[in-house]
C-alpha cells in the first residue's frame, strides 16, 4: 500500500515539474525577446549541472550564439526558470549601479535554518541586511588596515621564495615548480595570518590543516560539484536537501580555530588589531543585523563572516596569481619589463618596497594584474535577482526593450564572455597589459571590465587580493626569471566540475636563479 502512495505521489510530483516546465518553455518567444532555445523542464544549464561542460566555455558560446549575438540581452532558462542574460554594458551599468536598489541581491541562496554559516554571510545574504553587514565588515579592509598587513604578507612571500629555493635542482640553478598550487599555498598562508592571526604553514608543510581544508571547498568531486551548482541552479531545492555551503569537516575546522582564537585573545587581552579583533570589538558592542528580528553578530555569524572571507579571498586570489606567472611565463619580454621595473623599485627603496610605492611607482605591476584579470576572471558571470518592492509590477527596460523583468528574476552579466568580446578588447586571447596603461585606459568601455563584479555588491577583497599578489609576483621575480619547462602546457582547457576558472593543466614553469 505505501509503495502505491510513492508511485502515485511522485508521479504527481514528476507531472507538475513538467507542467511547470511546459509553461516557461517558450516563455522568452512570447515577449519578443531574444533566446536560446531550451529543453523543457531541463532548461540550458543541465551540461553544466551535470558537468559535462565549464560554465565559462558554455556562458561564451550562448553569449556568440548567432540568436543573441547582436542583442542587448536574451532570455535562457535555468531549469523551468526564466533569467536573463545582459550583454550591452550601458544595460550593466543601468541594472548594477543606476538602479543597484532593485538589484542588490544574488539569486543563490542557502538555508538560514540548517547551514547558519553559509546563509549569514556577504556573499548569501539578502537586502536589507546585506547592506548593514557590509557596512560592518568593510572596515577589515581598508587602506590603512591592508598598509598594516604588509609586512606579514611580505614574510608570507618570503617564505614562498624559501619553499622554491629548496625544491630539487633539475639542473644546476634551476628548480621546476607548479604555479596553481604554490599560488594556493601562498594565499591560504596570507589569509591565515593576515585575517586571523594564525600560521597556516602550508608552504613549509604540504600537509597543513589550512590547505588540506581550503582544498576541500574546491575540489570539486562530482557529489561537491553537485552540491555548489545546486546553490546556483536550484536554490529553492537547497534547505530540502538540507546542503551546506562549507564540507561540514571544513566547516567544523574553520569554527574550531576561530572559537578558540577568539576565546585565546579574550583571555590574553591579545590584540593584533586584524579581523578577528574586529569580530571580538562587533561581539562586545553587541552588533545586530536585521530590522524587524535583531539577530546578534556573535557565534556562529561570527563564524560565517571568518568562514567567507577564507573561502571568498584565497581560490580568487591565488587563481589570478597563477595565470599571472603562467602568462608572465609564455611571454618573456613582458616578463623583462616588469623585472626591469622591479630592479628600479628595489633599487630606490631596498627590499622593504613601502605601501604607496607597490601603489603608485610600479605601473607595469598593476597593468600585467589587470590584464591577467580580464583574460582569466575568476567567475564565468557575476548575477543578480530583480527585488522589487511590494505591488510593483516589474522593472521596465525601456528604452532599451518593452520587455518588463517580474520580481525575483534571475538577472546574469556574461563577465568571461565579455572580457574576451573582441568588441570591447581587439585581439581579445592576445596577453597585452598595455590595454591598462595609462594613456589606454579611456578606450575600456565602462561596465566591459568587471573582474571584481560591479556595482555596490562588488569584491570586497579587491586591493587586499590585488595587494597579495603584487608582493607575491615582486618577491618571486626579485630571485628568479621564469622559464617554460618541458611540462608548460601550451593551451589550457578549463574544468568542467569547478565554478572558478581553474585549468585541467598543470601550470608548470622553471625557475632559475638570477637575483635582481
Ligand atoms: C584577485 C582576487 C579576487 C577576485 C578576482 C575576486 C572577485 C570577486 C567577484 C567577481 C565577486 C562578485 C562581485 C559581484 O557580484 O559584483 C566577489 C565578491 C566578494 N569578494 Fe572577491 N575577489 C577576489 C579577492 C577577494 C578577497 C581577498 C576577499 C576577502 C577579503 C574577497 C571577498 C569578497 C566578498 C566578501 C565578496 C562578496 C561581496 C558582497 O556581496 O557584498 N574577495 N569577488
Amino acid at each position: 500500500m505505501q509503495l502505491e502512495v510513492d508511485v502515485i505521489l511522485c508521479t504527481f510530483i514528476a507531472l507538475v515539474i513538467v507542467f511547470l516546465g511546459w509553461r516557461k518553455h517558450n516563455y522568452w518567444n512570447r515577449f519578443g525577446v531574444p533566446y536560446i532555445p531550451e529543453i523543457p523542464v531541463i532548461g540550458n544549464f543541465s551540461t553544466i549541472f551535470l558537468q559535462l561542460h565549464s560554465n565559462f566555455e558554455y556562458i561564451e558560446h550562448i553569449y556568440n550564439h548567432k540568436r543573441t549575438r547582436l542583442s542587448d540581452f536574451f532570455g535562457v532558462n535555468i531549469f523551468t526558470r526564466p533569467a536573463l542574460v545582459i550583454r550591452n554594458p550601458e544595460l550593466i551599468k543601468k541594472l548594477t549601479c543606476t538602479d543597484a536598489i532593485r538589484f542588490i541581491n544574488r539569486q543563490m541562496c542557502a538555508d538560514p535554518f540548517h547551514d547558519p554559516i553559509g546563509y549569514y554571510n556577504l556573499i548569501m545574504i539578502k537586502e536589507p541586511l546585506w547592506k548593514q553587514l557590509r557596512g560592518f565588515l568593510s572596515p577589515s579592509v581598508t587602506s590603512a588596515k591592508l598598509k598594516r598587513m604588509q609586512p606579514l604578507i611580505e614574510q608570507v612571500g618570503a617564505d614562498m621564495v624559501a619553499s622554491l629555493d629548496a625544491l630539487p635542482e633539475v639542473r644546476p640553478n634551476v628548480r621546476e615548480t607548479e604555479y596553481k598550487e604554490l599560488s594556493a599555498r601562498f594565499t591560504t598562508d596570507v589569509i591565515a595570518s593576515t585575517f586571523f592571526g594564525i600560521q597556516a604553514n602550508c608552504l613549509k608543510d604540504e600537509h597543513s590543516e589550512f590547505r588540506y581544508y581550503g582544498r576541500k571547498i574546491f575540489d570539486y568531486g562530482p557529489l561537491r560539484g553537485l552540491t555548489m551548482a545546486s546553490f546556483f541552479f536550484m536554490p529553492e531545492l537547497v534547505p530540502y536537501l538540507r546542503l551546506k555551503l562549507f564540507p561540514r569537516d571544513t566547516e567544523a575546522f574553520l569554527k574550531t580555530i576561530i572559537e578558540q582564537e577568539i576565546t585565546r585573545r579574550e583571555k590574553t587581552g591579545e590584540s593584533r588589531g586584524d579581523f578577528i579583533d574586529s569580530m571580538i570589538a562587533l561581539k562586545n558592542n553587541n552588533a545586530t543585523i536585521g530590522v524587524k528580528e535583531k539577530i546578534p553578530l556573535k557565534g556562529d555569524i561570527l563564524v560565517a563572516q571568518a568562514a567567507t572571507f577564507y573561502m571568498a579571498s584565497f581560490e580568487t586570489t591565488s587563481s589570478v596569481l597563477s595565470f599571472a606567472l603562467y602568462e608572465l611565463t609564455r611571454h618573456p619580454n613582458i616578463q623583462g619589463r616588469l623585472r626591469d621595473e622591479i630592479r628600479l623599485v628595489l633599487s630606490k627603496y631596498g627590499n622593504e618596497i613601502p605601501y604607496e610605492a607597490l601603489a603608485n611607482e610600479m605601473p607595469y605591476l598593476g597593468m600585467v594584474i589587470s590584464e591577467t584579470a580580464r583574460l582569466y576572471p575568476v567567475l564565468p558571470f557575476i548575477e543578480r535577482q530583480c527585488t522589487l518592492p511590494e505591488g510593483t509590477t516589474g522593472y521596465k527596460l525601456e528604452p532599451f526593450h518593452d520587455y518588463v523583468i517580474p520580481n525575483h528574476m534571475p538577472v546574469l552579466i556574461p563577465i568571461y564572455a565579455i572580457h574576451r568580446d573582441p568588441k570591447y578588447f581587439p585581439n581579445p586571447l592576445q596577453f597585452d597589459p598595455d590595454r591598462f596603461a595609462k594613456e589606454n585606459l579611456d578606450q575600456i568601455q565602462p561596465c566591459t571590465y568587471m573582474p571584481f563584479g560591479v556595482g555596490p555588491r562588488t569584491c570586497l577583497g579587491s586591493h587586499f587580493g590585488t595587494l597579495q599578489i603584487k608582493i607575491a609576483l615582486v618577491k618571486l621575480l626579485s630571485k628568479y626569471r621564469i622559464e617554460r619547462s618541458p611540462s608548460t602546457p601550451e593551451t589550457l582547457t578549463y574544468r568542467k566540475n569547478a565554478f572558478t576558472l581553474n585549468s585541467n593543466e598543470g601550470l608548470y614553469a622553471e625557475l632559475v636563479d638570477d637575483a635582481l
